[in-house]
Formats: structure tokens, sequence, C-alpha cells
């Protein structure tokens, strides 16, 4: 078995300090079903979830193990492991479900789902050319949106920035605009430019997750900085008792020079995530034009006295900006509708019982 120095997996001082006695701590590297593909010091572990954390995630699927997590493992017989507990996440992308009490056709049971945990940064990969147009700002603010939201730091990538030959400095100015108080960087995996540049975001063992549309070029960037290896092939018994060969995509990768990055199906197909203090910081000018309405509930729509009109007047406020910041809010504030506010508020307060519990019976522990 190989041995893994867990401060390369991310792992911390304070995390150490959340760790129940008698417990070894690990990184879930891929989740399925009742179970977790993690990452030990030593070495890849299958671990089936512990009574508790069946019991919590039985009420709450937000307490289930997601890809990131830093977990407790409790050592059972024949060297085998069981997930005794989930620590404190630190950051959250979370798909937030459809109201318990709803009706009417719409899918979900009400209740929340974290896809990803413990991420770091969250880069916005948007290709500078997508087919016959230039990049979407409407979707950098979005995605920029989604990334604050999870508590994660964005950092937008103009992707493809080969495909331009003059004009470039020009679209990142339009996208610093569009993203304020976030870098915003141009790379071409092609040519290897602006690659090193993202890797140094990942020192000090950081975790990333890359968002972005189809297209994007999000694999061939991860394939930059991974190198080969990323698809890693495992003997899996076939039921004729036969090895056979599969490719198996590990959704936490580790890179060579040092850092992660979390690539699952579900964080690339990002949608409907709950977004409100997001949609605000992406939005931080129109915040700031909001101050100087001359009502405080202005909505920007009209009203005597608002700023914002005003600066969309002199030019000082792009337009477009602005419709974007109309659409986010409406969709963040559907959103929101739709996930029963006391139930939420229930499953925060679950998490810290369940917090507080794991603590306590960890002293307790001989
Ligand atoms: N010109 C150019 N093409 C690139 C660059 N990076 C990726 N591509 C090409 O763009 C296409 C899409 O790249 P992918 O890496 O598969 O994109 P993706 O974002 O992972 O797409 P999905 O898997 O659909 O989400 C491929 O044909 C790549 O070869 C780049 O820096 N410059
Ligand atoms: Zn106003």
């Amino acid at each position: 078995m190989n041995t893994h120095d867990l401060s390369l997996l991310g792992w911390t001082d304070s995390l150490a300090a959340e760790l129940p006695a008698g417990t070894v701590p690990a990184r879930v590297a891929r989740v399925d079903r009742g179970a977790a593909e993690v990452i030990s010091a030593d070495g890849h572990h299958h671990v089936k979830y512990g009574s508790r954390v069946r019991r919590a995630s039985s009420d709450d699927p937000v307490a289930l193990p997601c890809v990131g997590d830093w977990v407790a493992l409790k050592e059972l017989p024949e060297g085998r492991h069981e997930l005794e507990a989930v620590l404190p996440r630190r950051t959250a992308f979370v798909r937030g479900g459809v109201s318990r009490t709803s009706r009417g056709g719409l899918s979900g049971d009400g209740q929340g789902q974290v896809l990803a945990a413990n991420v770091d940064l969250v880069f916005v990969a948007e290709p500078s050319m997508h087919a016959t147009d230039f990049a979407d700002l409407g979707r950098i603010e979005r995605l920029v949106a989604l990334a604050w939201e999870s508590g994660g730091t964005p950092v937008v990538l103009i992707t493809k920035s080969d495909l331009f030959e003059r004009g470039l400095d020009d679209l990142l100015a339009d996208v610093a605009a569009a993203a304020p108080g976030v870098a915003v960087h141009a790379v071409s995996s092609v040519l290897g430019e602006g690659v090193a540049l993202v890797r140094d975001y990942l020192a000090g063992s950081r975790t990333a997750v890359v968002l972005g549309p189809s297209g994007a070029g999000k694999s061939t960037l991860v394939n930059a900085l991974a190198g080969d290896g990323v698809m890693e092939t495992q003997l899996v018994r076939a039921g004729d008792g036969r090895g056979r060969h599969t490719t198996v995509h590990r959704e936490l990768i580790p890179l060579p020079g040092g850092g992660l990055i979390i690539d699952t199906p579900g964080i690339r197909r990002v949608g409907l995530y709950e977004m409100t203090d997001g949609v605000d910081l992406v939005f931080a000018d129109i915040e700031a034009l909001a101050g100087a309405c001359r009502f405080g509930d202005c909505g920007h729509d009209g009203e005597p006295g608002c700023a914002v009109q005003a600066a969309v007047e002199s030019g000082e406020l792009a337009e477009r900006r602005l419709e974007s910041w109309f659409k986010l809010q409406r969709e963040a504030a559907w959103m929101a509708g739709r996930t029963d506010a006391r139930l939420r508020k229930e499953q925060q307060n679950r998490w810290k019982i369940i917090h507080k519990e794991m603590r306590r019976s960890g002293r307790n522990r001989p």
C-alpha cells in the first residue's frame, strides 16, 4: 500500500482539532450509494457508512458524505474501516431541493444535496470564443455568483485565448467589469499559456473545481495540470471470475505539482443552486450604486431618483449588466421560494448538533 502525506490532500491543524479520538482521518475521493472511496495516510479504502452517518443522512441528505469531505474512519477487525463521521465543511456546493410541502410535478424530495465540499478555489472557465460568439459575460456572472455562494474563491479563466489574435485585452477588461474583485486570466491549454499561473493558485495543497460550459476546455486544462494518470484503470472482477480492466474516473484528482481538482458530473452540470449572497457579491458595483438611490428598497426599475438607472444613462454601468442582475435576482428569489426556509434552518441546526455530539463523544471515548 502506498502512503500519502495527508497535508498534500489538504489536511490542516484545524481539521485535526475536529477529529474524534480513536478515529483516522481520510478524504472522500468519490461516493457511491452508502459507501465511499476515501484516501487515508495508508492508501485508498472503500468504506461503508457507520450507523451515526446513516441515521443523520436518512433525515437529511446534506449530512451524506460527498467528494472533498474530510471524514473520520473507525477501524474494524480485519483491517476494514467504517465511516464514522463527516468533519465540519469549510465550503460546500449545495444543490437546493424542492420544498417538502411543494406539489405540482416538481421533481426532487425537498432536500438539498451537497455536490462537493472543502473547495478553496472555483475556476470559472469561459472560452474567449464559443462557436462564432465571444465569451458570454452573463454566464460568467452566474458562475461567479455560484462560486461565491459555495464559500470558495472564484477565479475567472478565459480559455482558448489562442483563438484571439487581437482584442483579447478588451475582452479581459469587459470580463473584469463583469466580475468585480475577481482575478481574471487568459489561458490557452493548447499553447500552455496561463497553465502555470493556474497551478500557482493551487500551491499549499488547495482544492479547486473547474466550472464552465461544455467545450470550454475544462478537461483539457485539467489534463494539462495533471499530466497523465487522471484516468486510472482498475482491475475489476467480472461475474465470470475473470479479471477485467475498466477505466475509473477519479473525482478527487491530486495533481503532481500539489493541489487537487474535484471533477464530478454533478459539479459539471451546475445550474440550480441557491444563490442570494453570491448574486450580491458579483454585482457589488450595482449594490454600491444602489446606496445613492432615493428609496432604500429601490428596485432600479423606473423608480424616481434611482442612482442605478442614472449610471446606466451616463454609461457608467452597462445596461447588459443591469439586465443580467435582474435575471439572476429573479432566479435567486425563485430558488429561495422553492426551498422551505423552516426546513433549511432545521438542517443547519441539525448540523450544529451533529458536530457538537461528534466532538463530545470523541472526547469521552477511551
Ligand atoms: N484552440 C484551443 N482549443 C482548445 C483549448 N483547450 C481545449 N480546446 C479544444 O476544445 C474542445 C473542448 O475541450 P474539452 O476540454 O473537452 O472541453 P470541456 O470543457 O471539458 O467540455 P465538456 O467535457 O463537454 O464539459 C476540444 O476539442 C479541445 O481540444 C485551447 O486552449 N485552445
Ligand atoms: Zn435604484
